[in-house]
């Protein structure tokens, strides 16, 4: 991924180094502006990620199926995402497994979309990295997931030992890397491929384990997965409509993030809650629901690859 994107993963590594430095050096202002920063860049940067599902969609099954289609597209979505709601209400514990398991996958392809893997090795490289990405961050600062999980699924969390807690990080971080090793002695990546994801794995780690757990995540979640994504979404819509630019997707993604982040601050009223971490809490949740359909679509967008030839924009319903 790195070597189809080096400007943008320059910028990712050296702004997670600075973030980390700046995080380290003054802790105290870390702190005040942890929150902020947090928000802004899942506000800015990783709800408009999957904004254009719509436009996905369109592109890659309009002209099989036209209007029909495209109604079947937003009705299956919101259906998605009622169904999803509903399962929260009924199984807390087991919708957050859902989500931490499609969430693992969904993030491990978007940086390992490029290795030629049959489908299990394949999901398996996918859901460790997605292990490396969410738990690294979650155990390095379990006092601050702890309030957060136990206020998403309503009942308290047991503690966890720091042996524990350390010997999980350990885990994932040598699967991690085992794997590259793997993938580099099956001749499925290069030596320079092997280095960046080498290091783009240490940059992480340090990030992860310098900066607070929101920070971290959020620059991971907005910044290496929802960037690297959207640069692979303008690449797709380019092969259809050739001139099509990061402006362009940015007036395609506006509307729909903004009634995502009403619908977030719709739920975050009617539900009532004050304190921060229950806040945190339906954050995710609100983050859960729009991400599985979105992630089933891109699954489809890596799997059929080459969009449907379609007239761009002709007719398709935006
Ligand atoms: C960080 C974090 C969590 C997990 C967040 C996840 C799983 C986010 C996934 C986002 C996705 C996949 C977005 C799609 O593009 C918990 C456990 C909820 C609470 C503690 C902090």
């Amino acid at each position: 991924m790195t070597a189809r994107y080096p400007v943008l993963y320059f910028w990712l590594r050296l702004s997670s180094l600075l973030l980390s430095t700046l995080m380290l050096v003054l802790p105290g202002l870390a702190q005040h502006l942890s929150l902020f920063l947090a928000l802004m860049l899942i506000a800015g940067l990783g709800i408009p990620h999957g904004a254009t599902d719509h436009r996905i969609f369109s592109v890659l099954l309009y002209r099989k199926g036209g209007k029909p289609m495209m109604t079947r597209f937003y009705s299956g979505y919101l259906g998605l995402m009622l169904i999803y709601a509903l399962l929260w209400w009924l199984s807390p514990v087991f919708s957050l497994l859902i989500f931490l398991l499609t969430s693992m996958y969904h993030f491990g392809q978007s940086n390992w979309n490029y290795v030629n893997l049959g489908s299990w090795p394949r999901a398996l490289l996918y859901v460790l990295y997605g292990a490396f990405v969410l738990f690294v961050p979650i155990l390095a600062h379990f006092e601050t997931a702890q309030p957060i999980v136990a206020s998403i699924i309503q009942r308290p969390l047991p503690q966890a030992s720091p042996l524990l807690l350390n010997g999980g990080i350990g885990l994932v971080v040598i699967l991690n890397f085992g794997m590259i090793g793997l993938l580099w002695v099956g001749g499925k990546l290069t030596l320079q491929q092997v280095w960046a994801e080498v290091l783009n794995l240490c940059i992480l780690l340090v990030l992860f384990v310098s900066t607070p757990l929101l920070v971290g995540f959020a620059l991971y979640f907005s910044g290496w997965h929802a960037l690297s994504s959207i640069q692979d979404q303008i690449v797709f819509f380019q092969s259809q409509k050739p001139g099509y630019r990061l402006k362009d997707y940015v007036r395609e993604a506006i509307p729909y993030t903004g009634l995502a982040i009403f619908g977030l601050m719709m739920m975050i009223w009617y539900s009532n809650s004050i304190q921060l971490d229950a806040v945190w809490g339906i954050l995710f949740i609100f983050l859960s629901l729009v991400t599985l359909p979105h992630l089933l679509l891109i699954e489809m967008l890596y799997r059929i690859g080459q969009p449907a030839e379609v007239e761009w924009g002709a007719t398709v319903p935006e």
